[in-house]
């Protein structure tokens, strides 16, 4: 294997974009999109602390609601497995969403799959009670997207899906995971199945990847959101995708994050692809 990182001059190759179409990985999307104008090494990852401060000064400087925050976050989430998974080989999708506002986040991905063609089933463990979440519940079901109570263990996951996006925890997880959440992540980082992970892998530490005290989950995709956490160094799944274009040039400029161009109109930018 031959981790590619698709700095300009490798982007301009879109023979692995071909390649992956060929096998079905790809999916819809706009594959020019790799060609970056800026030098993805200098893009910088962040800490729990940075990650937090970013967001508190969304909602309190520039007056986002969470609301239209998770919007673009999931939509961006959806359009990236989109880029790479297509419709047919990889229709069954279980997405398995948390507590907190990642999971905020899930439920809002499994709704635009719904609307780009795929089938997602939603696994909501323990749903929070507060009207964000009882309407983005309720926009899942107005749109036809079924709630499973119950895991399902690893045969019938293996058996009946084709993709997992996991939407547990984000950048406020701790670890270790509490107990009711271990068995999920057990199952997860056994399953032969792809996984998607919104932010953060569930389960790692934010700031150094994977934990000795929670199962660890190995996923294919990695979408990071604003920018990416310190554990995605961590990461080693073959695509590293970023999302959530809504980051002020003020607040790239403020905090150095060295964003990439955003391609055209597209919701996502690939970092980091890897050819087998
Ligand atoms: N600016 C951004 O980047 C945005 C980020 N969003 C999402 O918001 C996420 C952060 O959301 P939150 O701050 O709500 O936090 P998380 O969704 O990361 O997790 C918080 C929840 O997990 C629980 N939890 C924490 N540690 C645990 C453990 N060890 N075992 C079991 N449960 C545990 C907490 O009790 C809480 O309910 C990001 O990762 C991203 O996915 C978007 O929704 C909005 C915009
Ligand atoms: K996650």
């Amino acid at each position: 294997m031959s981790r590619i990182l698709l700095t300009l001059q490798a982007a301009k190759n879109t023979n692995i974009f071909t390649k992956y179409i060929e096998r079905g990985i790809i999916g819809v999307g706009d594959y020019s999109q790799s060609l970056n104008t800026r030098n993805m090494t200098t893009l910088r990852y962040l800490n729990q602390d940075e990650a937090t401060n970013i967001d508190l000064e969304l909602f309190n400087e520039y007056q986002f609601s969470l609301d239209q925050l998770m919007e673009l976050a999931g939509l961006s989430c959806a359009h990236a497995i989109a880029q790479i998974y297509n419709t047919s080989t990889y229709k069954c999708i279980l997405v398995c969403c948390g507590p907190g506002n990642n999971g905020g986040d899930g439920l809002v991905c499994a709704r635009h799959l719904k609307l780009l063609g795929y089938s997602p089933i939603v696994y909501y463990p323990k749903p929070t009670n507060k009207t964000l979440y009882n309407n983005l519940v309720k926009q899942c079901i107005m749109y036809d997207v079924p709630f499973i109570h119950s895991m399902p263990d690893i045969s019938t996951l293996n058996k009946d899906y084709n993709l997992i996006v996991d939407g547990l925890f984000g950048f406020s997880f701790k670890p270790p995971v509490r107990p009711q959440f271990y068995p999920i992540l057990e199952t997860l980082s056994k399953c032969s199945v792809a996984i998607a992970s919104i932010d953060i892998p569930s389960g790692w530490d934010v700031v150094c990847g994977p934990s000795n005290d929670s199962p660890s989950i190995t996923p294919e995709l990695l979408i990071s959101l604003t920018a990416p956490k310190l554990c995605a160094i961590h990461f080693k799944g073959r695509f590293h995708v970023l999302g959530g274009r809504f980051i002020p040039p003020k607040l790239n400029a403020k905090y150095q994050l060295n964003l990439p161009d955003y391609p055209g109109t597209s919701q996502t930018v690939i970092l980091s692809s890897t050819t087998t």
